[in-house]
């Protein structure tokens, strides 16, 4: 039988603007701003610009996980059980902080390059909110690609499935992470399921149409530029972009996990009663935050 596709509207479009974050920091707040909140599972999204000497030095985390997918320069990591590494442009790195994670992020001192990127955190569903520490990641190369019928679209399928690939990334609930180019006057379709929460974030280049009337019955589309929010509704099963001039932009969604968040700062537990413990635990040095107490990074020293 005929599948017919419902179109997403634009329910919301905020533009994001530099603030300081970090240590000389400067990120676009997208996700987590008061204009942007309760879009669950999503609890922040940050389009990072670091230059060298700035940073994210030694932090924990507890119960999300951050999704860092480097755009250019690159960043060094390294946490308190010795695990290491360094990110480079068009790398992601999915960790699953679990019970518990503290670590540096900071750009490679090597490079003068300034570091760019977007940090995404993604909350776990209670029962894994606990669980070990996970990493995935993926050099550029490694990130699946996937391509519309015309080539128009050229996509980084982060996480989820485009135009037929799937990624490499195992998630804790269903997620959409695209990184999408799309060339001027082409069309970039996509299915997110009804009852998600999706948007889409546009990155540096031109502008684009969301929910275009020509091919969604008439709708006016909605027209953004560079580094807004646009949040989609949550009827409809078939986001549609059409672009402006070329364009760099990224599209996320999730099924929403439905369960009582409470957030304080880098721990993001379900009650106060968990928060009050991630905090003692960190202090203490147990429950997941073993070593805690006298390691410290030298990647930020
Ligand atoms: N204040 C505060 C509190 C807790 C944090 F975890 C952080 C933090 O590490 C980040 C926040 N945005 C980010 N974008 C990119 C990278 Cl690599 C890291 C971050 C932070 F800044
Ligand atoms: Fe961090």
């Amino acid at each position: 039988q005929t599948t017919t596709r419902a179109f997403k509207s634009v329910a919301k479009v905020v533009l994001s603007v530099a603030q300081a974050e970090g240590v000389g920091a400067i990120v676009r707040r997208s996700i987590g701003t008061h204009q942007l909140r309760n879009l669950d599972p999503f609890l922040m999204l940050d389009e990072f610009t670091v230059n060298p000497g700035a940073g994210f030095p030694d932090h924990p985390h507890r119960g999300f996980a951050t999704v860092t997918y480097m755009l250019a320069g690159s960043f060094d990591h390294e946490d308190f059980c010795g695990h290491k590494g360094r990110i480079n442009p068009g790398d992601l790195q999915w960790m699953t902080a679990g019970r518990g994670i503290l670590h540096a992020e900071m750009p490679n001192p090597a490079s003068s390059e300034t570091a760019h990127g977007l940090q995404l955190w993604v909350n776990l569903p209670a029962k894994d909110k606990m669980c070990a520490p996970t990493y995935q990641e993926l050099p550029n190369t490694d990130v699946p690609r996937a391509q519309s019928p015309d080539g128009g679209a050229v996509i980084k399928v982060i996480a989820g499935t485009s135009y037929g690939v799937p990624a490499k990334v195992v998630t804790n609930s269903p997620i959409l992470y695209l990184d999408v180019v799309l060339e001027k006057d082409r069309v970039f379709e996509q299915v997110v399921p009804a009852g998600w929460t999706a948007f889409v974030y546009t990155l540096d280049g031109g502008e684009i149409d969301v929910g275009c009337s020509e091919v969604d019955g008439g709708a006016t589309p909605t027209r953004v530029g560079p580094h807004n929010t646009v949040v989609l509704g949550a009827e409809g099963d078939s986001l549609m972009v059409k672009a402006v001039s070329k364009a760099h932009f990224v599209v996320i969604g999730g099924q929403k996990i439905n369960e009582p968040i409470v957030q304080h700062g880098p721990f993001v537990m379900n009650t106060r009663d968990e928060i009050l413990q991630a905090f003692t635990d960190y202090e203490r040095g147990v429950n997941g935050f073993e070593g805690s107490k006298k390691w410290a990074s030298k990647i930020a020293a």
